[in-house]
């Protein structure tokens, strides 16, 4: 373990307090930020080695601004555990901190990660990505211990889209149950909702066998069968009839999967890659289908070979 390193988490969340905890565990000091909290963000990142972002998508270039008016050392760290994409941009939260710090290392961290078991010390692993091997090593070094085993990986993009994309495939998935459709059907759909994501995925950048490691086909496996995973919960709702907005105002928690669906229609569209479970989730947030007719237009789509379609 390295010697004790100043680890400053942004966003008192539930993700956020979950690896404060874990870095504590390690011996780091640890500091979390709230914008709600009495801690100044400036005498937050004071003297940090380490700025790990788990603030929800929609306040990291607001959050990332801030920072970048203070003083940081050239040698902080940032880690962006953020899963989501920029309404405005379709930038990854990773893209977003590296474009305002270029000459800092920015390291993801994502992967099967529930924060709740977590929290109650249950054993994970997941995912530290980054395009320096020393940052990501470094990182695997501060947050590994036996409860939280920690890789390391050099496509950031695609560690992060992992994360990112399977939350809308989380989000059919608690339909799925929610219609009650059975254990064939989710095998079906987790199955295609990965290669929808590896399509958009690799278009983008990243590598295909990323999304078939933790971060990717690991997280689907997490969230599509956990009602513990907030963007489940939402899809589930929908399924029992509940409105978008009803079901997001009584949500505890953020399910970020609801605006990466719809910057990821917009882009599949534009880009003319086809996303058909994305499309129908899209479908029924915008109320133009029910959960259930999403299913028989899934199903009756046109007969074709399983790969090059
Ligand atoms: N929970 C989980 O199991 C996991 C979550 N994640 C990802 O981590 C991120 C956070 O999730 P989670 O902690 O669960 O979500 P929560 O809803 O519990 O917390 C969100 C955090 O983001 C902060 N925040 C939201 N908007 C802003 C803003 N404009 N400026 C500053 N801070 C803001 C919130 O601050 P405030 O409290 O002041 O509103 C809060 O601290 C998400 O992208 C999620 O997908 C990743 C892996 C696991
Ligand atoms: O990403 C997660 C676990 O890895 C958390 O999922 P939810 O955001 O759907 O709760």
């Amino acid at each position: 373990m390295p010697n004790p390193k100043s680890v400053v988490i942004l966003g008192a969340g539930a993700w956020g307090t979950a690896l404060g905890a874990i870095a504590e565990a390690n011996n780091h000091q640890v500091k979390i930020w709230s914008r709600h909290g009495s801690l100044s963000l400036a005498d937050a990142v004071k003297d940090a080695d380490i700025i790990l972002s788990a603030i929800s998508m929609q306040g990291v270039s607001e959050v990332a601004k801030q920072i970048q008016s203070l003083d940081i050392s050239p040698d902080v760290i940032f880690i962006t555990a953020t899963k989501g994409l920029d309404p405005e941009t379709t930038c990854t939260p990773s893209q977003i901190w590296q474009e305002m710090f270029p000459l800092h290392s920015v390291v993801v961290l994502s992967g099967p990660n529930l924060s709740k078991e977590i929290q109650q010390e249950l054993p994970a692993a997941t995912v530290v990505a980054s395009r320096s091997a020393t940052a990501a090593e470094f990182v695997a070094t501060v947050f590994s211990s036996p409860r939280f085993r920690v890789y390391t990986n050099l496509d950031p993009l695609g560690v992060e889209l992992g994360g990112t994309l399977k939350n809308v495939i989380a989000i059919a998935s608690g339909a799925c149950d929610g219609l009650q459709l059975g254990t064939n059907a989710k095998a079906a759909l987790v199955t295609r909702g990965l290669t929808e994501m590896v399509r958009i995925g690799v278009s983008w950048g990243a590598k295909t066998e990323t999304f078939y490691g933790l971060s990717g086909l690991g997280d689907l496996l997490a969230t599509c069968n956990s009602s513990l995973s907030r963007n489940y919960q939402v899809g589930y709702q929908l399924a029992q009839g509940k409105s978008l907005v009803e079901i997001l105002a009584h949500l505890q928690g953020t399910a970020e999967g609801v605006n990466t669906c719809n910057v990821l229609m917009q882009s599949a569209k534009k880009q003319n890659i086809s996303m058909p479970i994305t499309e129908q989730v899209y479908r029924v947030f915008q109320g133009e289908i029910t959960p259930r007719q999403a299913l028989e237009e899934l199903m009756l789509r046109d007969i074709k070979p399983e790969y090059n379609d």
